[in-house]
């Protein structure tokens, strides 16, 4: 059949420009005619940089492995199927500290754009997503043996106008159940640490890695970050933002989370810096602050077939 006089769009949204992509070097790259960029490693499906007008929000560590022998030091790596060290005794034993994810190199899927609409249609623009997978077949054989299950990962990361948002899709397509643990890993990029404050923790729990583990409840409305800070805050509402802000209370970062009750705020500070090979310059964890959605605190069990969902949605209020 003569498809030559085929329309090459068809429906709403067709006259707006459409969102750019580029594939180069294990880095795919998609731009909004707004103005914001994203770009994502294969190796990981580690989003390595966020751009809103230029501007760079994800911090990367100057000395970060960008070739695959190493999880990238900066970004967002993708936690999976197992946060921290593994437990002993369990299914996740064997496994590397956080998982296989952010070092298995996973599959470019696709890009969709969409039309989000504005209050009047001079205010509307494409979004775009990206989609990325990993399965059982495509770990490295020791991977495999190490975590034996049929999985599948979906990995889907939308830039809009104002926001960058991780969604992570997890079926078992085994025959047994699994148990996994999930964080998306993000490493927000901060002018000055000390001019940083992390909000709505307040009155929540929260378990203190730099202090043998301990559980304790946070006071502070506004968290300042001080010195080496390492806290696994619990069940918090998802819907409810937690928000970087200032020291004089302007917001920075508005993060809300779904199906990912728990958030880990990180911030290696002088002397871990310096003892991480990857992490430079020494002074750059005052550039820097994770908080890192996720579902850690116990295990999310997927019975055989099942899929499960969550995501967190990060606008950048600058
Ligand atoms: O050095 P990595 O394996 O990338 O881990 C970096 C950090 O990840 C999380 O934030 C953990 O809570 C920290 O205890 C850990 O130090």
């Amino acid at each position: 059949m003569d498809r030559s006089k085929k329309p090459s769009a068809i429906g709403v949204g067709a006259s707006l420009p459409q969102p750019s992509l580029s594939i180069k070097d294990n880095v795919i790259e998609a731009s909004l005619p707004t103005g914001q960029s994203v770009a994502v490693n294969l190796y990981g499906a580690t989003v390595t940089s966020w751009k809103v007008n230029g501007k760079e929000h994800l911090f990367v560590s100057e000395k970060a492995h960008l070739d695959g022998s190493k999880p990238i030091r900066g970004g967002i790596p993708l936690v999976f199927p197992v946060f921290g060290p593994p437990p002993q005794n369990h299914d996740t034993s064997s496994l590397p500290q956080h998982g296989f994810a952010r070092n298995s190199n996973w599959e470019f899927l696709g890009k969709s754009a969409f039309e989000a609409p504005g209050s009047n249609s001079d205010q509307s623009h494409m979004n775009v997503k990206l989609d990325f997978g990993l399965s059982h077949s495509m770990l490295t054989d020791e991977f495999r043996q190490m975590w034996p299950h049929e999985f599948g990962l979906v990995y889907s990361v939308t830039l809009t106008k104002d926001t960058l948002e991780t969604a992570l899709q997890v079926r078992n397509d085994g025959q047994k159940n699994f148990e996994f643990q999930v964080l998306m890993h993000t490493y927000l990029k901060v002018a000055d640490i000390s001019d940083v404050r992390v909000k709505g923790l307040e009155s929540k729990t929260y378990i203190d890695k730099t202090l043998q583990a301990t559980s304790h409840t946070e006071s502070s409305p506004a968290l300042a970050i001080t010195q080496e800070t390492d806290r696994v805050y619990q069940n918090l509402d998802p819907a409810v933002p937690v928000i970087v802000a200032s020291a004089d209370d302007k917001p920075l970062f508005s993060i809300t989370r779904e199906a990912l009750s728990d958030v880990v705020v990180w911030n290696p500070w002088i002397e871990k810096a310096k003892g991480m090979a990857d992490f430079g310059p020494d002074e750059a964890y005052k550039n820097m602050i994770c908080v890192e959605a996720g579902s850690v605190s116990g295990w999310q069990t997927l019975e055989a077939g099942d899929t499960w969902e969550g995501g967190q949605s990060i606008q950048a209020r600058l």
